[in-house]
């Protein structure tokens, strides 16, 4: 993108960002969690894409998908005390393989810079969220965090993303919801927020086909992305 360009385009004074599959890369960690999890009930490991195709609607559903994907759906106390279980075993697995996204924390660093009030709304816990932001040194670029024991209801209730803007003192009119799945869509729909999806993420369907108002490689093409919203607007 040329300088002239840059200073051109209108940026949203806030944007918010998806966790799991558009910044952070966390589903291998995840995947070992679960199967600790599984193979405590002497259940088989499950894949890397069987539980990436289980991530995005936050901890206790990905439990419940992985139990009933081991045919052993579990009962409400039994998923319950699956979920206590399942807590402390990701929290030792956190960070061993997750990476952040091509371009995550430079993108961040950038968006900072020019004076964005960024943010991140997303249905993992908030702890977590936490922990792995600040190992990733990406904490700092982050005026709010909303996970999704934050909320009563997750993503794709627009709760989180309204939350995150009320911190971050900005508008749904004057911000941006940057995500990898069709919960983010939604999500930003019914909070009235403009969405990008990012490929590469964790969705089951193609992101063209969810209906974001752009759909860009990596977080890399955000600032061109931001471009293309303007201009066609
Ligand atoms: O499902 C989760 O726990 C988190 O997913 P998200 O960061 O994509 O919202
Ligand atoms: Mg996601």
């Amino acid at each position: 993108m040329s300088g002239s360009d840059e200073t051109s385009f209108r940026l949203p004074k806030a944007i918010l960002f998806d966790l799991d599959g558009t910044l952070i890369d966390s589903a291998p960690d995840i995947t070992c969690a679960v199967n600790e999890l599984l193979d405590g009930r002497g259940l088989p490991p499950l894949t890397l894409p069987q539980v990436k195709s289980m991530i995005g609607n936050g901890v206790e559903k990905l439990v419940e998908r992985a139990f009933a994907a081991s045919d052993r759906p579990l009962s409400k106390a039994g998923l319950e005390e699956a979920n206590r279980e399942m807590a402390p075993i990701y929290r030792r697995h956190i960070t061993r393989w997750t990476r952040p996204m091509p371009g995550a924390a430079e993108t961040l660093a950038r968006l900072h810079v020019a004076g964005i009030r960024l943010g991140v709304a997303t249905n993992k816990p908030q702890a977590a969220t936490r922990e792995i932001l600040l190992h990733f040194g990406m904490l700092e670029r982050l005026g709010a965090i909303v996970g999704g024991d934050a909320v009563t209801r997750k993503k794709p209730a627009p709760e989180a993303l309204l939350l995150a803007l009320e911190r971050l003192e900005t508008t749904p009119q004057d911000a941006l919801m940057v995500g990898d799945s069709v919960t983010d869509v939604e999500a930003a729909r019914a909070a009235g927020v403009p969405v990008i999806l990012i490929r590469g993420g964790y969705s089951q369907v193609p992101v063209d086909e969810l209906g974001a108002d752009l759909v860009c490689g990596s977080l890399l093409d955000l600032p061109a992305a931001l471009n293309g919203l303007r201009t066609a607007a």
